[in-house]
């Protein structure tokens, strides 16, 4: 499918007056909204990054979403129609700390979906194993399993991030050969799941920074990335998301 996307997932770090000094600088930098690149805030910066990026090119994008899709009695959530109201045009979906640190799986998982996709915005669902499952030996029953979440959403516009737990943060970016065997394996289970892979791009996260961008963009299968601390920062960003151009 088309060109191909960067996401900066900024986490849970930022505040008023960084995040538009970071987002000033990103604007200044016009390969960065060229690429139609996304930026994953924190909820509560949302409306500041979405009214910042306002006509700009740049998409906002949310770093989770309540699995509850009517408004009520859920305190603490922020609901999909929410997001869409601020703007939002992705969501990030089971990503690993959101496994790790708040259990989410499974029905969880397949309700977030759900309720994203019913807001209009574009569900960016994110899978990747342990290093203890990769050692094991079962990295890819792993991604199939977690993969299992998308089975009723054929024909949906969608992104699968696979990013490998132990490449998250850690500077240990995955090789070559290891992210070309991952990228396709989710393509033929995709196609052969949902019967198609022309509206679903497939992102590599996982320590992509500035110097090692442009070779695993160019690894057949990666339709693009999903940045973490290398989006915290507005040159290293834009130097990511000229790759996309190349
Ligand atoms: O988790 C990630 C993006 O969602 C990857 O983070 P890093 O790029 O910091 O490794």
């Amino acid at each position: 499918m088309g060109a191909k996307l960067v996401i900066g997932n900024w986490k849970m770090n930022g505040r008023l007056a960084a995040n538009e000094q970071l987002l000033r600088a990103m604007l200044a930098m016009p390969a960065i909204a060229r690429s139609g690149a996304g930026i994953a805030a924190p909820a509560a910066y949302i409306a500041q990054i979405a009214a910042l990026c306002e006509g700009s090119g740049i998409q906002v994008c949310a770093q989770d979403v309540s699995r509850f899709a009517a408004d009520g009695a859920y305190t603490g959530e922020v609901s999909a129609s929410m997001l869409a109201d601020l703007g939002c045009r992705y969501v990030l979906i089971g990503h690993s700390e959101r496994r790790q640190y708040f259990a989410e799986a499974g029905a969880c998982l397949v309700d977030k979906l759900q309720a994203a996709l019913d807001a209009g915005m574009v569900p960016v669902f994110c899978v990747g194993e342990t290093l203890a499952e990769r050692e094991a030996g079962e990295y890819l029953s792993v991604i199939f399993s977690q993969l299992e979440v998308l089975r009723g959403f054929a024909g949906r516009e969608l992104v699968v991030a696979y990013e490998p737990v132990w490449a998250i943060g850690t500077g240990k970016v995955a090789n070559i050969e290891q992210i070309s065997e991952i990228h396709a394996e989710i393509k033929k289970w995709l196609l052969q799941t949902l019967g198609g892979t022309d509206n679903i791009r497939v992102l590599y996260g996982g320590s992509v920074k500035a110097d090692n961008a442009e070779v695993i963009m160019a690894v057949p299968g990666v339709d693009g990335a999903l940045v973490g601390g290398a989006s915290l920062d507005a040159s290293t960003f834009e130097l990511i998301c000229q790759t996309v151009e190349k």
